[in-house]
């Protein structure tokens, strides 16, 4: 098996959730976020390599937080920068070798499961790069310039999640390019980069917790999964 690493990217400030504390620390089931989402992937693996991106401000609280939860999983952890594709770039650098395949998650994604993860380095394998998707369930209107909308076709279009795959040669190259206002995740990088993008399927359950709401639907997942 080709070596296999993760960057669980957790660098930023949650703005949107609007806490005092970075959102990946705040608490779901007696635990950090973070923490969840690193034990999923290390349910995939336990020889994955995982690399951990934090807020080089807060890597002090998330030893703290780890000393209390008596969280001892291997990871590397590694000093985010001002944006997520800083993030993945400072992740990347980390990783000295150019054979493998790194996937790179959100850390506020807590609920991957190891079948996406597993399908992601399977087809990342296979055809250089596995970016995690799914359908719309609702209508989607395309918003104009004068304010006016006009109905899409939602069949035409997919909303992207995490975890992505990228073979790493691939994926070093893609980040050597300079960031682009329109990065808004690494299949974007590879893309402009002119790779091609192969989607895989993901989950309603892999959400991605961004704003208060999130944070209670989380809570009732992890209650109800106990
Ligand atoms: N400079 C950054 C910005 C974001 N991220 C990470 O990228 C993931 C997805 O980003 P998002 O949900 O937007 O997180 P925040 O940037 O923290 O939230 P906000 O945009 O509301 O500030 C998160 O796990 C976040 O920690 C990162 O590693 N480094
Ligand atoms: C990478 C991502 O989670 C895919 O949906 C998303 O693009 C992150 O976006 P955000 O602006 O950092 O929330």
């Amino acid at each position: 098996m080709k070596n296999r690493f993760a960057i669980i990217v957790a660098g930023g400030s949650g703005t949107r959730m609007g806490t005092d504390a970075p959102k990946q620390f705040l608490s779901i089931g007696g635990m950090p976020i973070l923490m969840h989402t690193i034990r999923r992937f290390r349910a995939y693996s336990a020889d994955l390599n995982v690399i951990v991106v934090l807020p080089v401000s807060q890597i002090p609280v998330w030893e703290e937080l780890c000393r209390q939860h008596q969280f001892q999983e291997a990871v590397m952890v590694i000093a985010g920068g001002k944006t997520r594709f800083q993030s993945v770039r400072n992740g990347l650098q980390s990783i000295e070798t150019e054979d493998g395949l790194v996937a790179v998650h959100d850390g506020v994604r807590p609920f991957v499961t190891t079948s996406i993860i597993r399908n992601s380095f399977e087809t990342a394998e296979r055809t250089g790069s596995a970016v995690t998707c799914v359908p719309l369930k609702d209508s989607a209107r395309l918003i104009h310039a004068d304010g006016s909308s006009q109905a899409v076709d939602r069949a035409s279009y997919r909303l992207v999640q995490t975890p992505q795959t990228f073979q790493l040669a691939l994926f070093k190259r893609a980040f050597e390019v300079e960031e682009q206002p329109f990065f808004t995740d690494c299949a974007s990088v590879v893309e402009y980069a002119g790779y091609p993008i192969t989607l895989i399927d993901g989950s309603y359950d892999n959400i991605k917790i961004t704003t208060p709401e999130d944070l209670e639907i989380a809570e009732q997942k992890i209650r109800s999964a106990h």
